[in-house]
């Protein structure tokens, strides 16, 4: 009888610009085939070489000789390609010589934690760390986050380790690729890291609970995991804790993303949410993006906590614990959360970029220059607190929440979550807000071959010279990025984006009477740049 073909696939060497698989401090690229004009970027060998060229990083980095044997763990959320990527860049750290540990389903926080954690049993402390993710985006991306004990890698990082890759991925050869496949993996080990993860987030509450048992026995918290990693919350952190968790939904992980995106920004998420924390009556609702570095929440009554409303609130818990501190957040932030954490809080605000590296960045520098700062907090719903490290850990915020639920249950306060409602009173609210993003055409003659970037920085030049000669407006006083205006009882912010050729335009205005007067400043404005689309904005306009 003849030998049946083989089965395995030739791995895929095609040519791949290793450069555009940059998006800030992480990688992203496409992993699932069958989306029209999103050809496939991140293959097996393209996340093979960027393992190999993570492990390189690190030896460099660690300054590790041939006597210390490296060791990165790895992780995933919840996607379809999850499987594939984590056994490629698995293979190239090993074939680099460093030891693999895999995780297999986990959250981006505890990636990083299996850096800092002191336990042999599991492996760890680990050298470096891998999540592969996309966080909220559609099924057929993923991508890479790398941490070291320090912390989570940065841009120029990021570059080096995709130079690297491309350099290793040249001397790829089919046949190479086949033997590390069959070779390689014999070497990889696995261990269940997140009840680890899980118990120290149990254990914070219970500490700060004064070392109670079940500090949550009498509540109601459901669970909004959006099929992504965040499932775990409900059985392995709120019930161990005594809380009730029926009504709780979309706990299984589901790359497919069945229900609605895992994301605290969607309208859609925090709707489902809603729903289920009014259907079950219960006293509050958590949600997480896929990865769980981020988070919102809602109360009792169906409030939701997030955006500005969750930086309020995660506020005033950091401001009763360290008064006066500064609350780093991004730029998007309202002028009522201003007011809320200087005259309220009693609070500074310093409202710096959006992303939320920037963010926590710059929150390390001002304590590096002398001025305090506990929390660093964007509207998306990345936060991080001093006392974590610095790290974005969306459990981690709920777990302060949850604190603060357990220590008023301990001193006899009935009443769902009214205490963390009433952390609110006097946090003004925008009767209108919107944000909208102009994108800027890269094929239009205007652009005269110069870089969408120029380009953009070109509009808010122009922007912020007509806004100069209007007395009505007036130029935010200090301000980090794009141009950001107050006038109409509103304000309104155009900025570049971070990753794409788009300028978001956020309004906030008493009405939308007022919001579309602001528009329409924007729109004369910016009306001699013919390869800006504004026709988000002209529809903003006309249709109110
Ligand atoms: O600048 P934008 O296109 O609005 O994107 C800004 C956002 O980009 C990413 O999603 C980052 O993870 C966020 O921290 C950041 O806020």
């Amino acid at each position: 009888m003849e030998a049946a073909p083989s089965t395995a696939a030739v791995p895929n060497l095609d040519k791949i610009d290793f450069s555009k698989l940059q998006n800030g401090s992480d990688i992203r690229g496409v992993a699932v085939a069958g989306v029209e004009g999103e050809p496939i970027s991140l293959t097996e060998p393209v996340s093979e070489a960027i393992g190999a060229a993570f492990a390189a990083w690190l030896v460099e980095k660690k300054k590790a000789d041939g006597s210390q044997r490296l060791r990165i763990s790895v992780g995933h959320d919840s996607r379809i390609s999850a499987k594939k990527l984590e056994d490629a860049i698995s293979r190239g750290i090993a074939s680099a010589g460093l030891d693999v540990v895999q995780y297999g389903l986990a959250s981006t926080p505890a990636m990083f934690n299996s850096t800092i954690t002191e336990d042999d049993s599991f492996l760890c402390p680990s050298d470096g760390s891998i999540m592969i993710t996309a966080s909220h985006l559609p099924y057929n991306r993923n991508g890479f986050k790398f941490f070291t004990n320090s912390g989570g890698l940065g841009k120029p990082d990021i570059k080096n380790i995709l130079e690297r890759a491309a350099d290793i991925y040249d001397k790829f050869t089919v046949e190479g690729l086949t033997s590390s496949k069959e070779k390689v993996l014999t070497s990889v080990k696995r261990v269940d890291y997140m009840s680890v993860y899980t118990s120290d987030l149990v254990k914070a509450v219970r500490k700060a609970a004064g070392n109670i048992e079940k500090p949550l026995e009498g509540f109601h918290i459901v669970v909004d995991a959006g099929n992504g990693a965040g499932g775990f919350f409900a059985a392995k952190v709120l019930e161990p804790l005594g809380a009730v968790t029926t009504g709780s939904q979309f706990l299984e992980p589901d790359g497919m993303f069945p229900n609605h995106i895992p994301n605290p920004e969607d309208k859609t998420a925090m709707k489902a949410i809603t729903q289920a924390v009014l259907d079950n009556k219960a006293d509050l609702g958590i949600i997480f993006d896929t990865d769980v570095d981020r988070s919102a929440a809602v109360d009792s009554t169906g409030l939701e906590f997030n955006r500005n409303r969750l930086i309020a609130l995660m506020s005033a818990i950091v401001l009763e614990e360290h008064p006066g501190t500064t609350i780093v957040t991004d730029s998007v932030t309202s002028d009522g959360l201003t007011t809320f954490i200087e005259k309220k809080l009693g609070g500074k605000h310093h409202r710096f970029k959006r992303g939320y590296k920037n963010v926590i960045d710059e929150a390390i520098r001002l304590n590096s220059v002398g001025e305090e700062s506990h929390l660093a907090i964007e509207t998306s719903g990345h936060g991080a607190l001093k006392e974590n490290h610095w790290l974005d850990d969306g459990a981690y915020l709920m777990v302060k929440i949850l604190n603060k639920l357990a220590s008023a249950r301990a001193s006899g306060q009935v009443g769902g979550s009214k205490v963390l409602t009433s952390l609110l009173e006097g946090l003004e609210e925008p009767g209108f807000s919107v944000e909208l993003r102009l994108k800027i055409n890269q094929s239009h003659p205007d652009l005269k071959g110069g870089s969408f970037r120029d380009y953009g920085e070109a509009v808010l030049k122009h922007l912020e010279n007509y806004i100069d000669s209007d007395p009505k407006l007036k130029k935010a006083p200090v301000n980090y990025e794009g141009v950001r205006v107050s006038g109409y009882g509103g304000w309104f912010l155009l900025r570049l984006s971070l990753h794409d050729p788009v300028l978001p335009l956020n309004i906030e205005a008493p009405s939308n009477n007022d919001a579309v007067s602001l528009g329409n400043i924007v729109l004369a404005a910016v009306k001699e740049f013919p390869a800006l689309d504004t026709s988000a904005l002209d529809k903003f306009v006309q249709a109110s």
